[in-house]
């Protein structure tokens, strides 16, 4: 058996209300939607994997290595945010270009890369622009973009589709879905839609109260009465 790409054991994290504990192993290459109620610890779930937040204790392995006092920018791992993160004052190109290089020294390559990105996710030409002038769906396509030119094999999506109209969700789960194919990573998606998870999702990670509630197959999720939070965010909660 390969090693999993995402290995988290016995791992707690202490906050000072509150403390989570997070078990799962993520085979390489999978889709997984993470779901479940506000503060169920989805986003702490991605911080320790991207390694932003420190664990009080247990173990977190990407592709069998241990990642014990490895900063975020050591880690096999790019993450698009919430609110996607773009510097405001930096052209489109830039900001694209910060994924292959923090300082922005970029030779011809890079800029090809970039451009290549830009290409790929529907928005050529758009390089000169400032984030300002774009549209929200366009602004996550950009940071998309420049996860991509980073070419980590583990991307972490913090509600891809939170700020987009349903036709637009349509669109960036098929581009996202394409990129997963074309990159062979491993994705992580966050999402609070069940029809997310039908879209693009193989596996479910669904999390309540600062645990894994249940790690299954997007099939038999989508198909679940229970337990009740699970039916909940399904809406069949009058079942
Ligand atoms: N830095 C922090 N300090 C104290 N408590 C925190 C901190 N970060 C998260 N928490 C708490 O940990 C729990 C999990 O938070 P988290 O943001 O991971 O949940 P979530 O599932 O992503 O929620 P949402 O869907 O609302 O974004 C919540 O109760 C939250 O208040």
């Amino acid at each position: 058996m390969p090693d999993p790409a995402i290995f988290l054991a016995d791992v707690t994290v202490r906050f000072a209300e509150k403390r989570l504990a997070f078990d799962c192993a993520i085979p390489a290459g999978a889709a997984v939607a993470v779901a479940g109620p506000s503060g169920a610890g989805k986003s702490t779930l991605f911080n320790v994997i991207a390694g932003f937040e420190r664990p009080a204790s247990g173990r977190v392995t990407l592709f069998g290595e241990d990642m014990a006092g490895r900063d975020p920018a050591e880690r096999p791992v790019s993450v698009v945010f919430q609110d996607n993160n773009l510097f405001a004052h930096l052209s489109v190109a830039d900001n694209i270009g910060l994924g292959i290089d923090p300082g922005l020294k970029l030779d011809a390559a890079g800029r090809q890369a970039v451009e290549a990105a830009l290409a790929r996710v529907g928005l050529a030409g758009y390089g000169k622009r400032l984030p300002g002038s774009l549209s929200g769906g366009e602004r996550q396509r950009v940071a998309l973009a420049r996860a991509l030119v980073r070419r980590r094999p583990i991307l972490l999506l913090d509600e891809p589709f939170a700020a987009l109209d349903p036709a637009m969700r349509a669109d960036m789960a098929r581009l996202i879905a394409e990129l997963h194919a074309e990159t062979k990573s491993t994705l992580l998606f966050i999402t609070h839609q069940p029809e997310d998870i039908g879209r693009l999702a193989e596996r479910v990670l669904f999390l309540e109260a600062g645990a894994v509630l249940l790690d299954t197959s997007a099939e038999d999720f989508l198909a679940r009465l229970d337990p009740p939070a699970v039916a909940k965010f399904l809406g069949h909660s009058g079942i």
